[in-house]
């Protein structure tokens, strides 16, 4: 019989996608609610319950009630997309490619937390980088990123598809985050295995989907004799081995005058790139990634897969 899945809140932005992704396939067998039922708690609970994998893709509040409704069912394996259980020692973090073990850890895993969009770049860049002991303790790492603003869900989709709004969003590219707290920082901190929190300054551009994560450092600041050359080759040894998360050769990026937000729009792979002129002191590590694909969607069906081949 095939596995049962229920997507708890398919008719968000990130179930819509995972549902999109899961179209047309034999493998598994779909529960799903109708979309004027999608706050039926009691609908949702049966559904849940009926699931052998439920992928949740609500609020951090919502996930945790659901979580609630199937903690006593151990024949309900559980992805949740939110940010409710991403530093819960408890739950497996959702990331296969962050080191060797980990898909093995998602594979066996009950409890899966899908990784924010936003660390998934930053981790992938930073930690390697700490694992290899290149970035010491103390280091004072910066994040800035921007996002299709399909990152803020349907209301922030709807702030800037319809600008008859009275809260339309008007600017084609701004800041916010601006106190400098955002949700996803202690996610970086742990999964980066960094010793003190990174300042992370998010941005929004007017494009649906895509994401550039950049983390700039100054090679005085690392541990040795650190280059433009031994960070791509330790990012590249640790991404070995699987075709998800790739490292762009110094050749390539070298010929780059510009790095396009959208490139990887509707993939789910993530690209890494070191940037910097051989010989100078500062690199600019950069991740290119889709919100809703490597950030989001994507990866919950990748963990959903990694989960089923059990
Ligand atoms: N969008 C993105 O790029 C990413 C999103 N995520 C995470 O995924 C989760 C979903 O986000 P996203 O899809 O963007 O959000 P959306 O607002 O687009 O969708 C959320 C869905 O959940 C439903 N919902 C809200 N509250 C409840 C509830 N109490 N009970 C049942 N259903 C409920 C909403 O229904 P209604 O229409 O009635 O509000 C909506 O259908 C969030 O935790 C978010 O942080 C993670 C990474 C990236
Ligand atoms: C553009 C935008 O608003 N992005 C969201 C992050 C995306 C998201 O909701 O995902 P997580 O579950 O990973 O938090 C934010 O900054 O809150």
């Amino acid at each position: 019989m095939a596995p049962k899945i229920f997507i708890d809140g398919e008719h968000g932005t990130t179930g819509l996608q995972i549902r999109t992704r899961m179209a047309g396939r034999r493998d598994v067998e779909l529960l799903s609610i109708p979309e004027a039922e999608r706050r039926n708690a009691a609908m949702r609970e049966d559904l849940l319950n009926s699931a052998d994998i439920a992928i949740l893709c609500l609020p951090d509040d919502a996930s945790k009630a659901a979580v609630q409704m199937v903690s006593a069912n151990n024949n309900v394996r559980v992805i949740d997309t939110s940010t409710a259980f991403r530093v819960n020692p408890g739950w497996a973090y959702g990331f296969a490619e962050m080191d060797k073990e980990q898909a093995e850890k998602i594979r066996a895993a009950r409890f899966v937390a899908n990784p924010g969009c936003y660390p998934t770049g930053a981790i992938g860049l930073i930690r390697p980088l700490r694992a290899a002991g290149i970035l010491p303790d103390g280091y004072p790492v910066t994040v800035n990123a921007v996002s299709g603003y399909t990152g803020g869900g349907k209301q922030m989709i709807a702030q800037i598809e319809d600008q008859s709004r009275d809260d339309a969003i008007t600017a084609p590219h701004f800041l916010y985050g601006l106190p400098l707290t955002h949700k996803h920082v202690p996610e970086m901190k742990i999964h980066g295995l960094l010793d003190r929190a990174p300042i992370f300054s998010p941005s929004v551009g007017k494009f649906a989907q895509g994401m550039i994560v950049q983390v700039p450092l100054h090679l005085d600041g690392l541990s040795g004799d650190a280059t433009l050359e031994s960070i791509h080759a330790a990012l590249t040894a640790h991404y070995a081995g699987q075709d998800i998360v790739t490292v762009v050769p110094l050749e390539t990026s070298r010929t780059l005058a510009r790095i396009d937000a959208v490139e990887l729009a509707g993939k789910d792979t993530m690209k890494l790139f070191v940037f910097g002129t051989p010989g100078a002191s500062q690199v600019n590590l950069v991740a290119l990634l889709d919100n809703l694909g490597k950030g989001a969607s994507g990866a919950a069906v990748q963990n959903m897969d990694l989960m089923l081949a059990s």
